[in-house]
């Protein structure tokens, strides 16, 4: 092929093409980059790279060139490494978060009479590659998120909660920690849901979460085991503290009052307690006996906290 086909292929490629020398002046500028940077020809040729377009990393590309020169390789910068090298805007009708085009970049060693005295840059535009993915992404952090929060009271659903139990359990058991496990069960919120509607019992359920949320400390692990019933992991903790989480945990929602459409609504928790022991010797165990425990703070009045195992007593009211 000749030259002059060759350029004439270059001129109507859909990628950009440029040409510099090893002092960064640019020789070679193709049409798509003069539509692109709207900038002709005569504009950049003979202009180091750097007037051209002030916006390069210069340090970066000054390394990069001289690696091109010295290693006689093809080199290579994507879109993910560094989103875009020129300031070209985009011409997709898309909403992308940045003005500028996403770009591949190839930078390739041109050899005159076994030297290198030319860089070849070729931009290729991957502003849709680029969006796309960054959607993708959004939609699986959206999906690893729905897969662990619970979508009404957006604490852990009860398979994430499960989960970080196990793993806390075999933490426990292997270094000989205390870990104590809450359980807490609204009081009676089948009436409430008859009385004000399901409607008023979601927002029940939703500021149960974010108020015990903040009461708890970042190591400790808040989920909703089921439908009005809420379960808190403490790690590294013992009886007398996790009785203390515990009164808080019925104390607050105690005094907590949802205001409901002109309704004041009051409600309560029955709340279970339970350590870790020896004979635990699966995480499930350590469920059954908070559940006992919660079970007991039922049966005998609600609006109760009661431990369960070694220390069986009922402490609040
Ligand atoms: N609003 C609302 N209600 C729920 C949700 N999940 C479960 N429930 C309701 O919670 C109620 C639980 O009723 P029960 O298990 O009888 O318990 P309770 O009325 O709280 O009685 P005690 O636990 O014995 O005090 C049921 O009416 C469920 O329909 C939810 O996400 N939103």
């Amino acid at each position: 092929m000749s030259v002059s086909v060759c350029n004439l292929i270059a001129e109507q490629l859909n990628t950009g093409i440029l040409v510099v020398d090893v002092d960064f002046t640019i020789t070679e500028w193709n049409r798509y980059l003069q539509i692109h940077a709207n900038k002709s020809a005569e504009q950049v040729l003979g202009r180091v790279i750097f007037d051209v377009f002030p916006e390069l990393p210069r340090k970066w590309f000054e390394r990069k060139l001289s690696s091109v020169v010295q290693l006689r390789t093809t080199s290579f910068c994507s879109w993910e490494q560094r989103h875009h090298l020129f300031e070209l805007p985009h011409t997709r009708p898309i909403t992308t978060d940045s003005h500028f085009m996403a770009q591949n970049c190839t930078f390739l060693p041109i050899e005159n009479d076994g030297e290198i005295t030319h860089i070849c840059i070729l931009i290729e535009d991957a502003t849709d590659v680029c969006h796309y993915q960054s959607k993708l992404n959004k939609a699986l952090e959206d999906l690893a998120k729905a897969n662990k929060i619970d979508g009404l009271t957006q604490i852990f659903n009860r398979k994430h909660w499960e989960e970080c139990l196990a793993k806390e359990f075999a933490r426990a058991r292997r270094y000989q920690h205390g870990l104590a496990l809450i359980m807490f069960d609204l009081d009676h919120f089948k009436l409430l849901n008859d009385t004000y509607g399901h409607q008023c019992g979601d927002m029940v359920l939703i500021e149960t979460a974010k108020l015990i949320q903040s009461l708890l400390r970042i190591c400790d692990q808040f989920g909703r085991y089921g439908g009005e019933e809420f379960a808190v992991i403490l790690p590294e903790t013992d009886l007398i503290g996790a009785i203390d989480v515990a009164e808080r945990i019925r104390t607050s929602l105690e005094k907590l009052t949802i205001e409901y459409q002109g309704e004041q609504i009051d409600f309560s928790a029955s709340v279970g307690v339970a350590m870790m022991t020896a004979e635990d010797q699966r995480y499930e165990d350590l469920i059954s006996n908070a559940d006992i425990a919660l079970y007991q703070a039922k049966s005998s009045g609600r609006n109760k906290v009661c431990v369960t195992k070694d220390v069986v007593n009922c402490l609040a009211m």
